[in-house]
């Protein structure tokens, strides 16, 4: 398999604050990749990094340019439900925005751009809410018009920051079967973070659990009947404590 992502020796700092320290691992083509951690445990200053929009103190983020440029990651932000019933944009309107990074000025959609999102749409199963304000849906369609978003440019890599955190369990679920279907029939690399490891199990391949570090990277079932998995199932306990699965 392809090598789509390489991390070596990455260090991440705030200030004189370490969070993360000479993380270094691979991902492949086609990985589904969970992100666990406990609070605070430098997931997010990560994933940020790897969208570029923080800054290595040291080391390196290396993607595999025959596939991928890391201006065409798709990305699904944590807590992105907007509860406003008057926000006037429909649907259709803001899964086209996801087209306009990469096109040049001036910007403005052709008839293939919305063939594109009726697409996406399609695939996502939300064909039905084109026309829709967004204001007016629930968290989980809104969740879905926003992964439309993050999809409908077709990026090789989707990263998601904790999406399901506002969601009722079946729509969770609803969401990692849409998710699933992106990794197996598009070859999308996925890589989430959740705290939520009960459902992810289900699907992804592999772990990289972080705390400060990388503590374990491997296959989900290398994780599940590893030696150290006490040590695991303390951050699990502590975590379901937080409010996590
Ligand atoms: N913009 C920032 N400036 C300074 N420190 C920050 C900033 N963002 C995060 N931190 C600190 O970096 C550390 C890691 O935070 P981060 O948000 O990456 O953790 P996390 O694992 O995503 O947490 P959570 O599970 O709560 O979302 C924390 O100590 C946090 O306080």
């Amino acid at each position: 398999m392809n090598n789509i992502l390489s991390i070596k020796d990455l260090t991440l700092k705030y200030g004189k604050n370490e969070v993360l320290t000479n993380v270094s691992f691979q991902v492949q083509q086609g990985d589904y990749i969970g992100i666990v951690g406990p609070n605070g445990s430098g997931k997010t200053t990560f994933i940020n990094a790897i969208l570029g929009l923080k800054t290595p103190f040291k080391g390196e983020i290396e993607f595999n340019k025959d596939i991928v440029k890391q201006s065409s990651i798709g990305y699904l932000p944590q807590r992105s439900i907007r509860n406003d019933k008057l926000f006037p944009a429909k649907v259709r309107e803001v899964v086209a925005t996801g087209l306009l990074a990469e096109k040049k000025e001036p910007k403005f959609y052709v008839q293939e751009d919305y063939n594109k999102v009726d697409k996406i749409l399609e695939k996502l199963r939300i064909e039905e809410l084109k026309n829709k304000k967004i204001g007016d849906l629930s968290g989980g369609q809104q969740q879905r018009v926003l992964l439309a978003r993050a999809m409908v440019a077709s990026p090789k890599i989707l990263i998601l920051d904790e999406p399901t955190n506002a969601l009722d369990s079946k729509t969770r679920e609803e969401l990692y079967d849409i998710l699933k279907i992106l990794n197996i029939e598009d070859k999308v690399t996925i890589m989430i973070v959740s705290h939520d490891l009960k459902t992810i199990g289900k699907y992804i391949n592999k772990i990289l659990y972080l705390e400060g570090k990388v503590i374990f990277y491997g296959s989900y079932e290398e994780f599940i009947y590893s030696k150290d998995m006490n040590k695991y199932l303390d951050f699990f306990i502590r975590d379901r404590f937080n409010g996590g699965i």
